[in-house]
């Protein structure tokens, strides 16, 4: 990795995280450069990260030799445009394009090259290290996919996917679901302030609780069913809250919303 330079082109949410990360984990600052639009986020990135920061998408373009496309899904066809038009040889350069609902196909169409090419699927938690990344190879060798594999594990678990469609499936799965997580932390939060509660407490109390729960779902090596069953005296309190959620169709819903999260990425694939 010594002499490998990566560029993160689009330096918002997710960049910030796997920059983060990759830091934290002992990555050397001065391999990454990381570009935006917007000065503001790159100084914050420069400040917290000590990376090298560049407003001109196509000097970091021609000094890395892994580049991650980090920009909305909508703005990537301006993107590639300019890189296609800029005159830069990128046949020997690994592209890493984080985007949801854009194939492989597609971005190579974008970039007007049979790049080499590998989606990856990350998640902000990698800022902590805590990430999941799931990685598609289109056209990289072994070696290349074990640099990007030291790259996103110093963010996190990686896994490999066999099938391109398998990232859509992901994004539903990680990608977008620790939106979910926070979604369900919202609402004990909002309920606890609703039971008198102040902001700080129920913020405390529900922060702590989820840590606490996905800790013993890590350390135990036991079903995540029987963790929930060790919480539920028979006949007790949190039997009639489970009754609830099930009388809700919690199970069924979350499934539903997995399935429109997926069925999203493919409209997607068909848009952009
Ligand atoms: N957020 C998440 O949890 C996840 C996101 N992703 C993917 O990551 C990608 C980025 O998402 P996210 O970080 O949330 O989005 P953000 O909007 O936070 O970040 C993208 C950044 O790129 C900047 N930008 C846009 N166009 C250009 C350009 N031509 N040159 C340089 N910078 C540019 C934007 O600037 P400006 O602020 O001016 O618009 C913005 O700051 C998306 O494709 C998304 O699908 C994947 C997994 C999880
Ligand atoms: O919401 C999105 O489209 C992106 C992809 C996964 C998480 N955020």
């Amino acid at each position: 990795m010594s002499q490998t330079n990566i560029a993160f082109i689009g330096t918002g949410n997710m960049s910030y995280a796997i920059i983060g990360g990759m830091i934290k984990n002992g990555f050397n600052a001065s391999q990454i450069i990381a570009t935006n639009r917007n000065q503001t986020k790159l100084d914050k990135v420069a400040s917290d990260f000590g990376v090298q920061t560049q407003t001109d998408n196509l000097i970091a373009l021609a000094q890395a030799d892994i580049i991650v496309l980090s920009v909305k899904p909508q703005m990537m066809a301006e993107l590639c445009q300019t890189f296609a038009n800029s005159g830069i040889d990128y046949s020997n350069k690994v592209f890493v394009s984080v985007a949801a609902g854009i194939t492989v196909k597609r971005l190579r169409e974008m970039l007007r090259s049979d790049v080499k090419l590998i989606r990856c699927m990350p998640n902000t938690p990698s800022l902590l290290g805590k990430g999941v990344s799931g990685l598609f190879s289109a056209g990289t060798s072994d070696a290349e996919n074990s640099t990007v594999t030291e790259i996103f594990s110093s963010t996190g678990i990686v896994m490999w996917l066999e099938q391109e469609s398998q990232i859509n499936d992901i994004i539903a799965v990680t990608g977008s679901s620790p939106a979910y997580f926070f979604l369900f932390m919202e609402a004990i939060e909002s309920k606890a302030k609703a039971l008198g509660f102040t902001p700080e407490q129920a913020r405390l109390l529900v922060q702590q609780t989820a840590m606490g729960a996905a800790q013993m779902v890590e350390s135990q090596s036991i079903e995540i069913s029987e963790l929930r069953n060790n919480v539920t005296s028979k006949g007790g309190t949190t039997a009639q809250a489970i009754a609830h959620f099930q009388q809700h169709n919690l199970t069924q819903t979350v499934a539903d919303a997995m399935d429109a999260c997926i069925a999203r990425a493919e409209q997607m694939e068909t848009e952009l």
